[in-house]
Protein backbone atom coordinates (compact mmCIF):
# COMPACT_ATOMS: atom_id res chain seq x y z
CA UNK A 1 0.00 0.00 0.00
CA UNK A 2 0.89 3.53 -0.39
CA UNK A 3 2.00 5.15 -3.80
CA UNK A 4 4.66 7.60 -4.97
CA UNK A 5 3.82 11.02 -5.92
CA UNK A 6 5.94 12.75 -8.13
CA UNK A 7 5.40 17.03 -8.37
CA UNK A 8 7.13 18.71 -11.02
CA UNK A 9 7.41 22.12 -11.99
CA UNK A 10 4.45 23.28 -9.98
CA UNK A 11 3.08 26.71 -10.45
CA UNK A 12 0.30 28.13 -8.94
CA UNK A 13 -1.07 31.67 -9.17
CA UNK A 14 -4.72 33.23 -8.83
CA UNK A 15 -4.93 35.91 -10.78
CA UNK A 16 -1.74 38.32 -11.15
CA UNK A 17 -0.85 36.80 -7.42
CA UNK A 18 1.71 34.20 -7.38
CA UNK A 19 1.80 31.62 -5.04
CA UNK A 20 4.66 29.53 -5.48
CA UNK A 21 6.60 28.62 -8.68
CA UNK A 22 8.48 25.54 -10.03
CA UNK A 23 7.73 23.05 -7.02
CA UNK A 24 9.63 19.84 -7.55
CA UNK A 25 9.52 17.10 -4.79
CA UNK A 26 9.05 13.35 -4.23
CA UNK A 27 6.77 12.26 -1.54
CA UNK A 28 7.99 8.54 -1.47
CA UNK A 29 5.86 5.86 -1.30
CA UNK A 30 4.45 5.22 2.24
CA UNK A 31 7.03 7.87 4.10
CA UNK A 32 5.60 10.35 6.38
CA UNK A 33 6.03 13.70 5.22
CA UNK A 34 5.30 17.61 6.32
CA UNK A 35 5.33 21.02 4.94
CA UNK A 36 6.12 23.76 6.89
CA UNK A 37 6.08 27.18 5.46
CA UNK A 38 5.03 30.97 7.24
CA UNK A 39 1.25 31.56 7.30
CA UNK A 40 0.05 32.33 3.79
CA UNK A 41 2.76 30.41 1.69
CA UNK A 42 0.50 28.64 -0.16
CA UNK A 43 0.68 25.14 1.41
CA UNK A 44 -3.30 24.32 1.48
CA UNK A 45 -3.68 25.42 -2.13
CA UNK A 46 -0.73 23.00 -2.50
CA UNK A 47 -2.83 20.00 -1.10
CA UNK A 48 -5.72 21.28 -3.06
CA UNK A 49 -3.58 21.17 -6.43
CA UNK A 50 -2.39 17.43 -5.23
CA UNK A 51 -6.14 15.80 -4.95
CA UNK A 52 -7.19 17.97 -8.21
CA UNK A 53 -9.36 20.50 -6.23
CA UNK A 54 -7.56 23.45 -7.91
CA UNK A 55 -5.62 23.35 -11.04
CA UNK A 56 -1.99 24.30 -10.66
CA UNK A 57 -0.81 27.26 -14.07
CA UNK A 58 1.93 24.76 -14.92
CA UNK A 59 3.85 21.47 -14.31
CA UNK A 60 3.00 17.80 -13.31
CA UNK A 61 1.47 16.19 -10.56
CA UNK A 62 2.32 11.76 -11.25
CA UNK A 63 0.35 9.49 -9.32
CA UNK A 64 0.91 5.98 -10.66
CA UNK A 65 1.68 7.01 -14.43
CA UNK A 66 -1.57 9.45 -14.38
CA UNK A 67 -0.63 13.31 -14.29
CA UNK A 68 -3.25 15.19 -11.99
CA UNK A 69 -2.30 18.36 -13.44
CA UNK A 70 -3.16 17.54 -16.70
CA UNK A 71 -6.00 14.37 -16.85
CA UNK A 72 -9.70 14.50 -17.35
CA UNK A 73 -11.94 15.03 -14.99
CA UNK A 74 -13.26 11.51 -15.51
CA UNK A 75 -9.86 10.28 -14.66
CA UNK A 76 -9.52 12.38 -11.81
CA UNK A 77 -12.45 10.74 -10.13
CA UNK A 78 -10.67 7.74 -10.27
CA UNK A 79 -7.38 9.20 -8.89
CA UNK A 80 -9.22 10.80 -5.90
CA UNK A 81 -10.30 7.20 -5.01
CA UNK A 82 -6.55 7.35 -3.98
CA UNK A 83 -6.86 10.29 -1.27
CA UNK A 84 -7.97 10.07 1.83
CA UNK A 85 -7.87 13.81 3.14
CA UNK A 86 -8.57 15.93 6.45
CA UNK A 87 -9.35 19.54 5.82
CA UNK A 88 -8.13 22.28 8.39
CA UNK A 89 -11.56 22.57 10.15
CA UNK A 90 -12.50 18.32 10.09
CA UNK A 91 -15.40 19.90 7.26
CA UNK A 92 -17.66 17.09 9.25
CA UNK A 93 -21.33 18.24 8.33
CA UNK A 94 -22.79 19.56 11.66
CA UNK A 95 -26.46 17.84 11.14
CA UNK A 96 -25.06 14.38 11.05
CA UNK A 97 -23.66 12.04 13.93
CA UNK A 98 -20.60 10.92 13.74
CA UNK A 99 -20.84 7.56 12.44
CA UNK A 100 -22.70 9.22 9.59
CA UNK A 101 -20.05 11.72 8.99
CA UNK A 102 -17.45 8.47 8.90
CA UNK A 103 -20.11 6.41 7.10
CA UNK A 104 -20.49 9.20 4.22
CA UNK A 105 -18.16 8.44 1.52
CA UNK A 106 -18.78 4.31 1.90
CA UNK A 107 -22.13 5.52 1.10
CA UNK A 108 -21.51 7.86 -2.01
CA UNK A 109 -18.58 6.26 -3.61
CA UNK A 110 -19.19 2.61 -2.86
CA UNK A 111 -22.07 -0.03 -3.31
CA UNK A 112 -21.40 -1.71 0.08
CA UNK A 113 -23.98 -2.98 2.22
CA UNK A 114 -25.29 -1.29 5.66
CA UNK A 115 -23.76 -4.05 7.37
CA UNK A 116 -20.45 -3.85 5.76
CA UNK A 117 -20.50 0.09 6.50
CA UNK A 118 -21.19 -0.75 10.11
CA UNK A 119 -18.57 -3.01 10.13
CA UNK A 120 -16.09 -0.48 8.35
CA UNK A 121 -17.18 2.39 9.98
CA UNK A 122 -16.50 1.22 13.81
CA UNK A 123 -13.56 -0.45 12.21
CA UNK A 124 -12.19 3.56 11.67
CA UNK A 125 -14.24 4.82 15.04
CA UNK A 126 -11.54 2.51 16.65
CA UNK A 127 -8.85 3.13 15.26
CA UNK A 128 -8.97 6.55 15.78
CA UNK A 129 -10.23 5.98 19.81
CA UNK A 130 -14.37 7.32 19.61
CA UNK A 131 -16.05 4.16 20.23
CA UNK A 132 -18.62 5.17 22.38
CA UNK A 133 -18.98 8.96 20.38
CA UNK A 134 -20.92 7.44 17.25
CA UNK A 135 -24.48 9.13 18.23
CA UNK A 136 -22.69 12.81 19.16
CA UNK A 137 -23.13 15.55 16.70
CA UNK A 138 -20.08 17.09 15.59
CA UNK A 139 -20.87 20.41 17.51
CA UNK A 140 -21.55 18.11 21.18
CA UNK A 141 -17.51 16.87 20.71
CA UNK A 142 -14.31 18.73 21.02
CA UNK A 143 -12.28 20.11 18.25
CA UNK A 144 -9.22 17.65 19.24
CA UNK A 145 -12.68 14.66 19.06
CA UNK A 146 -13.65 16.40 15.74
CA UNK A 147 -10.53 16.06 14.00
CA UNK A 148 -9.80 12.78 15.07
CA UNK A 149 -13.72 11.97 13.13
CA UNK A 150 -11.98 13.73 10.06
CA UNK A 151 -9.33 11.41 10.26
CA UNK A 152 -11.33 8.20 10.40
CA UNK A 153 -13.85 9.52 7.63
CA UNK A 154 -10.39 10.14 6.05
CA UNK A 155 -9.74 6.69 6.42
CA UNK A 156 -12.66 5.04 5.77
CA UNK A 157 -11.81 4.04 1.72
CA UNK A 158 -8.76 2.73 2.45
CA UNK A 159 -6.62 5.64 1.30
CA UNK A 160 -3.08 5.38 -0.57
CA UNK A 161 -2.21 8.44 0.35
CA UNK A 162 -3.11 10.98 3.42
CA UNK A 163 -3.27 14.83 3.05
CA UNK A 164 -3.61 16.07 6.36
CA UNK A 165 -3.80 19.90 6.77
CA UNK A 166 -2.85 20.84 10.17
CA UNK A 167 -4.48 18.15 12.44
CA UNK A 168 -2.82 20.02 15.55
CA UNK A 169 -4.16 22.94 14.83
CA UNK A 170 -6.21 24.37 18.48
CA UNK A 171 -4.85 21.17 20.19
CA UNK A 172 -3.39 20.97 23.46
CA UNK A 173 0.33 19.72 23.64
CA UNK A 174 -0.77 16.29 25.11
CA UNK A 175 -3.97 15.67 22.60
CA UNK A 176 -1.07 16.62 19.68
CA UNK A 177 1.17 14.50 21.27
CA UNK A 178 -1.58 11.36 21.01
CA UNK A 179 -2.46 12.50 17.77
CA UNK A 180 1.41 12.35 16.23
CA UNK A 181 1.32 8.96 17.33
CA UNK A 182 -1.70 7.51 15.95
CA UNK A 183 -0.75 9.63 13.00
CA UNK A 184 2.50 7.15 13.13
CA UNK A 185 0.19 4.09 13.96
CA UNK A 186 -1.63 4.54 11.28
CA UNK A 187 1.51 4.83 8.73
CA UNK A 188 2.26 1.71 10.22
CA UNK A 189 -0.93 -0.11 9.60
CA UNK A 190 -1.65 1.30 6.50
CA UNK A 191 1.17 1.50 4.79
CA UNK A 192 0.01 5.07 3.08
CA UNK A 193 1.99 8.13 1.67
CA UNK A 194 1.19 10.79 4.22
CA UNK A 195 1.60 14.64 3.24
CA UNK A 196 0.79 16.97 6.55
CA UNK A 197 0.97 20.37 6.56
CA UNK A 198 1.82 21.49 10.24
CA UNK A 199 3.56 24.47 12.19
CA UNK A 200 4.11 22.66 15.34
CA UNK A 201 7.54 22.28 15.11
CA UNK A 202 7.87 19.62 17.44
CA UNK A 203 5.54 17.19 15.22
CA UNK A 204 7.90 18.34 12.50
CA UNK A 205 11.06 16.85 13.86
CA UNK A 206 9.87 14.07 15.40
CA UNK A 207 6.75 12.38 12.55
CA UNK A 208 8.25 12.28 9.41
CA UNK A 209 10.39 11.09 7.19
CA UNK A 210 11.30 14.12 5.31
CA UNK A 211 10.23 17.64 5.34
CA UNK A 212 9.73 20.53 3.22
CA UNK A 213 9.50 24.17 3.58
CA UNK A 214 7.67 26.45 1.59
CA UNK A 215 8.75 29.80 1.81
CA UNK A 216 9.20 33.23 -0.58
CA UNK A 217 6.95 31.56 -3.70
CA UNK A 218 9.14 28.85 -4.11
CA UNK A 219 10.22 25.32 -2.10
CA UNK A 220 13.03 26.74 -0.15
CA UNK A 221 13.82 22.71 0.81
CA UNK A 222 12.85 19.20 0.87
CA UNK A 223 14.15 16.09 1.69
CA UNK A 224 14.96 13.85 4.75
CA UNK A 225 13.97 15.05 8.21
CA UNK A 226 17.91 14.61 9.25
CA UNK A 227 18.96 17.05 6.01
CA UNK A 228 16.39 19.71 7.44
CA UNK A 229 17.28 19.71 10.94
CA UNK A 230 20.59 20.17 10.44
CA UNK A 231 20.50 22.54 7.98
CA UNK A 232 22.68 25.67 8.16
CA UNK A 233 20.12 27.71 5.93
CA UNK A 234 18.71 30.84 7.29
CA UNK A 235 15.45 30.58 6.66
CA UNK A 236 15.43 26.79 7.88
CA UNK A 237 17.29 27.63 11.10
CA UNK A 238 14.48 30.73 11.86
CA UNK A 239 11.41 28.55 11.04
CA UNK A 240 13.06 25.16 12.89
CA UNK A 241 14.33 27.29 15.75
CA UNK A 242 10.89 29.46 15.77
CA UNK A 243 13.11 32.76 15.80
CA UNK A 244 12.14 36.41 14.65
CA UNK A 245 16.04 37.17 13.52
CA UNK A 246 16.51 35.81 9.77
CA UNK A 247 14.58 36.27 6.32
CA UNK A 248 11.15 35.90 7.87
CA UNK A 249 9.68 38.84 8.42
CA UNK A 250 6.20 39.12 10.24
CA UNK A 251 4.21 39.50 7.42
CA UNK A 252 6.64 38.69 4.39
CA UNK A 253 10.14 38.14 4.02
CA UNK A 254 12.18 40.50 5.36
CA UNK A 255 13.83 43.39 2.53
CA UNK A 256 17.66 43.50 2.42
CA UNK A 257 17.78 46.72 5.00
CA UNK A 258 16.44 44.86 7.64
CA UNK A 259 18.68 41.74 6.96
CA UNK A 260 22.11 44.76 6.92
CA UNK A 261 20.32 46.14 10.12
CA UNK A 262 20.25 42.75 11.81
CA UNK A 263 23.67 41.97 10.20
CA UNK A 264 25.47 45.72 11.59
CA UNK A 265 23.97 44.77 15.08
CA UNK A 266 25.77 41.52 15.32
CA UNK A 267 22.62 39.36 15.45
CA UNK A 268 23.02 35.56 15.28
CA UNK A 269 20.91 32.71 14.83
CA UNK A 270 21.29 30.26 17.91
CA UNK A 271 23.00 26.70 17.50
CA UNK A 272 20.49 24.23 15.88
CA UNK A 273 19.15 22.29 18.50
CA UNK A 274 19.79 18.18 19.15
CA UNK A 275 17.87 16.26 16.17
CA UNK A 276 15.80 14.32 18.19
CA UNK A 277 14.65 10.68 17.45
CA UNK A 278 11.70 9.52 15.19
CA UNK A 279 8.86 8.59 17.05
CA UNK A 280 8.16 5.38 16.80
CA UNK A 281 5.09 2.79 16.14
CA UNK A 282 3.48 2.16 19.82
CA UNK A 283 3.91 -1.91 19.26
CA UNK A 284 7.75 -0.43 19.85
CA UNK A 285 8.99 -2.04 16.36
CA UNK A 286 10.60 -0.01 14.31
CA UNK A 287 8.81 1.53 11.31
CA UNK A 288 9.37 -0.03 8.29
CA UNK A 289 10.13 3.42 6.36
CA UNK A 290 12.99 3.79 9.67
CA UNK A 291 16.40 4.73 8.88
CA UNK A 292 19.10 4.29 11.47
CA UNK A 293 19.58 7.48 13.33
CA UNK A 294 22.43 9.62 12.48
CA UNK A 295 22.51 7.92 8.86
CA UNK A 296 21.59 10.43 6.56
CA UNK A 297 24.32 12.81 8.29
CA UNK A 298 26.63 10.30 8.48
CA UNK A 299 26.14 9.81 4.28
CA UNK A 300 26.58 13.18 3.66
CA UNK A 301 29.84 13.92 6.16
CA UNK A 302 26.80 16.39 8.14
CA UNK A 303 28.19 17.02 12.00
CA UNK A 304 24.51 16.70 13.50
CA UNK A 305 24.07 19.35 16.81
CA UNK A 306 25.66 17.83 20.28
CA UNK A 307 23.16 15.79 21.75
CA UNK A 308 21.34 14.42 18.47
CA UNK A 309 19.61 11.21 18.56
CA UNK A 310 19.32 10.47 22.29
CA UNK A 311 16.50 8.89 24.09
CA UNK A 312 15.91 11.49 26.32
CA UNK A 313 15.28 14.05 23.24
CA UNK A 314 12.06 12.52 22.01
CA UNK A 315 10.63 11.95 25.97
CA UNK A 316 8.02 15.27 25.72
CA UNK A 317 7.23 13.96 22.07
CA UNK A 318 6.43 10.18 23.13
CA UNK A 319 4.90 10.65 26.60
N1 LIG B 1 -9.46 29.86 -4.24
C1 LIG B 1 -8.64 30.89 -4.04
N2 LIG B 1 -8.75 32.01 -4.78
C2 LIG B 1 -7.89 33.05 -4.60
N3 LIG B 1 -6.88 33.07 -3.72
C3 LIG B 1 -6.71 31.96 -2.96
C4 LIG B 1 -7.58 30.83 -3.07
N4 LIG B 1 -7.15 29.89 -2.19
C5 LIG B 1 -6.09 30.41 -1.55
N5 LIG B 1 -5.83 31.66 -2.02
C6 LIG B 1 -4.72 32.52 -1.56
O1 LIG B 1 -3.53 31.75 -1.62
C7 LIG B 1 -2.64 32.14 -0.58
C8 LIG B 1 -2.14 30.93 0.15
O2 LIG B 1 -3.20 30.38 0.91
P1 LIG B 1 -3.07 29.03 1.73
O3 LIG B 1 -4.34 28.87 2.50
O4 LIG B 1 -2.68 27.91 0.83
O5 LIG B 1 -1.85 29.36 2.70
P2 LIG B 1 -1.25 28.47 3.88
O6 LIG B 1 0.21 28.41 3.69
O7 LIG B 1 -1.99 27.15 3.95
O8 LIG B 1 -1.61 29.39 5.13
P3 LIG B 1 -1.84 29.05 6.72
O9 LIG B 1 -0.55 28.48 7.23
O10 LIG B 1 -2.14 30.39 7.30
O11 LIG B 1 -3.00 28.07 6.77
C9 LIG B 1 -3.41 33.14 0.29
O12 LIG B 1 -2.99 34.45 -0.07
C10 LIG B 1 -4.86 32.91 -0.11
O13 LIG B 1 -5.61 34.09 0.03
Amino acid sequence: MGVEVRVEGLTKSFGGQLIWRDVTLTLPEGEINVMLGPSGTGKSVFLKCLVGLLKPDKGHIYIEGNDVATCSERKLYEIRKLFGVLFQDGALFGSMNLYDNVAFPLREHTKKSESEVRRIVMEKIDMVGLQGAETKLPGEISGGMRKRAGLARALVLDPEIMLLDEPDSGLDPVRTAFLNQLIVDLSQDTGATFLIVTHDINTARTVPDNIGLLYHRHLAMFGPREMLLSSEQPVVRQFLNAQRFGPIGMAEEKDADELAAEAAAGVELPPLPPIPLQLTPSDGYARDTQRPPGEWCATYGIAPPPGSFQPTVTAGAMS
